[in-house]
């Protein structure tokens, strides 16, 4: 629908202010709802925002944290996104919240994401935080150009819930929420650093096909309005 520029000197300004936008909407949600549901990403952008995070002072009890996405890898794997949100945000205050794992010790990835999208039914319909990543490549969450099931995870139609990935430059195979599971979050934020990440940004808004760059997906059809959150 439309998305929105917030620029910050640095990487310590943007993780702090963005740190107390999530507070204050979490904390909202609280107030209005009695519990708030976020949905974050893996990756190397987000350590210091969730550091800064961890150390708000909320009702962390009556949080629900979830991912973005996942690679179909345990905890122990270092490439593990729920290792890193257990490394760096699920501490000081926020060792309270719960915590909702997309990964599930099943044979398959498939099955997974089946028991991911059950045990997720009830807290993101919708999520009051969500934080997206984005690749040099233009994807977010684990929807890679090129990706097996793309078409079906970005459509605006697909169910809510969990689906898996698999593409050339994703590595392991992925578990993903699904477009609509994302899109419609009371806070939908785009949390990117550095020059080489707004050029491809700038990229992105300048162009339309989605396979391309499935970004593009979130910024030009995404029904809330994406914050993008930016420092060099
Ligand atoms: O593969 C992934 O990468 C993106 C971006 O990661 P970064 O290292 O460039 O910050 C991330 O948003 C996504 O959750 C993750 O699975």
């Amino acid at each position: 629908m439309a998305a929105r520029l917030h620029s910050f000197a640095d990487a310590d300004a943007l993780a702090r202010n963005l740190a107390t936008d999530i507070a204050k909407h979490l904390s909202d949600a609280i107030s209005a709802r009695g519990s708030a549901s976020m949905a974050v990403s893996g990756g190397s952008t987000p350590k210091r925002l969730f550091e800064d995070l961890s150390a708000h002072d909320l009702d962390w009890s009556l949080v629900t944290i979830t991912l973005v996405d996942e690679r179909f890898v345990p905890a122990d794997n270092p490439r593990s996104n729920h290792l890193l949100v257990a490394t760096h945000l699920l501490k000081n205050r926020a060792a309270a919240a719960n915590f909702q794992p997309l990964y599930q010790n099943v044979a398959s990835a498939l099955q997974a994401a089946a028991i991911a999208t059950e045990k997720t039914a009830d807290i993101g319909n919708p999520f009051d935080v969500v934080i997206l990543g984005m690749g040099a490549d233009g994807h977010t969450a684990s929807f890679f150009p090129g990706g097996n099931h793309l078409a079906r995870a970005i459509d605006a139609d697909a169910p809510r819930g969990v689906m898996t990935m698999e593409a050339e430059g994703a590595g392991e195979e992925r578990l993903t929420f699904t477009f609509p599971s994302l899109a419609d979050a009371r806070f939908l934020v785009l949390h990117i650093e550095g020059d080489a990440k707004k050029e491809v940004l700038e990229k992105a808004e300048a162009g339309t096909d989605v396979f391309e760059m499935p970004i593009r997906a979130m910024l030009n059809r995404a029904p809330s309005t994406v914050e993008i959150y930016w420092a060099p």
